[in-house]
């Protein structure tokens, strides 16, 4: 539940598919390990690996297969590194000007506004695709998978960067693209902004179809809307 009447602290932020679209790297990465293991992967059951770990992601993918095969844990780390490595090669590419439309003009309009900023990611390569974007200095606190026990949904990653950033997770919002990490939100107990369709997340606080589509306005709008 959000605080009622008091201001927003901080905007807490995903990664992959917010700030900038690696959500489409980690996709083709996971299609080319599964077209290698003949197992059908469409875009719409790629929504469900958004947000997700890698060894969950890979779990989902496999669970989609029309014949099963029971991997052992030493086959499922392989194939989870392999598609580590496929993603890897893809990211080696991403430059400053990948970082999403309407992002660096929020993030500016934030800091004016004296909000404070973090990364809440599930990725091991958060770190990576950070510095290829040149963000390092741009948030506040950078929480990624290596920091935490248990990944979207639960609402760890979320809670551990409103501690580091010292505020309230009742004045946070959280940005989100995947239906996982919205319920990570929500579980944190903070007004969660999803970016994508209106049918994927009648749990979020407020949808917009885009990243372009997020500032300071629409979301502090919402925000005094609801509280
Ligand atoms: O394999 P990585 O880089 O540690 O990423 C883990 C997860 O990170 C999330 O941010 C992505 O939305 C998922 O698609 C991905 O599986
Ligand atoms: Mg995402």
């Amino acid at each position: 539940m959000t605080t009622t009447g008091l201001p927003i602290q901080a905007f807490i932020f995903d990664l992959d598919g917010v700030i900038t679209d690696t959500a489409e790297h980690h996709y083709l990465a996971w299609k080319a390990i599964a077209d290698e293991l003949h197992i059908p992967f469409t875009r719409q059951f790629n929504e469900n690996l958004k947000g997700v770990s890698r060894m969950d992601s890979l779990r989902l993918l496999l669970s989609q297969a029309e014949t099963p095969v029971d991997y052992t844990a030493e086959q499922l780390e392989e194939l989870a590194q392999w598609k580590n490595r496929i993603y890897q090669e893809l990211i080696e590419q991403i430059i400053p000007a990948d970082i999403l439309p309407g992002i660096p003009e929020l993030l500016a309009e934030l800091k004016r506004q004296g909000m404070r900023t973090a990364i809440a990611s599930a990725s091991k390569n958060a770190f990576t695709v950070i510095g290829r974007l040149k963000l390092m200095d741009a948030f506040d606190v950078i929480v990624d998978a290596a920091e935490i026990k248990n990944t979207k949904p639960d609402p760890e990653v979320f809670l551990k960067a409103a501690e580091l950033l010292q505020v309230e997770p009742g004045c946070s919002i959280g940005v989100e693209d995947a239906v996982a990490g919205v319920q990570a939100i929500k579980a944190a107990g903070m007004f969660a902004v999803a970016i994508g369709a209106k049918e994927a997340f009648s749990h979020a606080d407020l949808v917009l179809g885009s990243t372009s589509e997020l500032t300071w306005s629409t979301v502090s709008e919402a925000w005094s809307a609801r509280n």
